[in-house]
């Protein structure tokens, strides 16, 4: 009896000897990456490593100067800041780039999901940070996007909203599966909600690890730390 078929892991991001520069510097140099359908990855690296450079690279937002990008068109993107609109209520926000048709019913059902069912209506200024980045996630989701990226999302919040919101995106990252790429200066975040971390030096991925291997957190923590140059402190959490 033949054996049952097994078809590669497929991969929603593929990247090839990436180069990508400013004014003639290299800041990006012949980098590869792969992401597989469902995989959240996360990305450090010191400040100024490249990190942004990829993700927008990635989402298509620049240009590149040498190698391959394979990745889906439309990308949804979730920043720092949440960049909602002033003007628009809350689910206008969420619905932005929806066809019209069944638009307010898709962004109510984001918006509940993320736990603001109740405030379609409300305005971004009655938010908090840590509410405005769930507005800014539902706003994401609600594309069903094969791959999203995450740059420091969640940089700016108090250290309680941040653990709460490491939960709902688990949550939610389990629930709609896209690829994932999480730029992030938290080790401990990168090690909470990643199956693959990658260390970035140089222009290029120096070191992966995956913490989810049993045991391997605390090891994987040490390590991650003495690769950036970081003398190791006790978890956050
Ligand atoms: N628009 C730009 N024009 C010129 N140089 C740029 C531009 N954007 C970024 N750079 C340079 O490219 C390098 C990488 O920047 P990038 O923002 O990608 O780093 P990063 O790893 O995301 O940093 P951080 O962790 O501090 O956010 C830096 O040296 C930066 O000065």
């Amino acid at each position: 009896m033949n054996a049952p078929f097994q078809s590669p892991r497929e991969s929603v991001v593929s990247v090839h000897g990436l180069v990508r520069s400013y004014g003639g510097r290299r800041v990006i140099e012949g980098l590869d990456l792969r992401i597989e359908r469902g995989e959240f990855v996360a990305l450090l690296g010191e400040s100024g490593c490249g990190k942004t450079t990829l993700l927008r690279a990635l989402a298509g937002l620049d240009e590149i100067q040498g190698g391959h990008i394979s990745a889906p068109k439309r990308p949804a993107v979730v920043f720092q800041e949440h960049r909602l609109l002033p003007w628009e209520p809350l689910w206008a926000n969420v619905a932005l780039g929806l066809p019209p048709r069944g638009a307010r019913e898709r962004a109510e059902a984001a918006l509940a999901e993320v736990g603001l069912g109740t405030r379609l209506d409300d305005w971004p200024r009655n938010l908090s940070g840590g509410q405005a980045q769930r507005v800014a996630l539902a706003r994401a989701l609600v594309q069903e996007p094969e791959l999203l990226l995450f740059d420091e999302p969640f940089a700016a919040l108090d250290a309680l909203t941040r653990i709460r919101m490491h939960g709902l995106v688990k949550e939610l990252v389990t629930r709609h599966r896209p690829g994932v790429l999480l730029v992030t200066h938290d080790v401990d975040e990168a090690i909470a909600l990643a199956g693959r971390i990658l260390v970035m030096r140089d222009g290029a991925i120096a070191a992966e690890h995956r913490p989810s291997r049993p045991g391997a957190p605390a090891a994987t923590r040490a390590e991650l730390l003495a690769e950036l140059g970081v003398a190791p402190t006790h978890a956050a959490h």
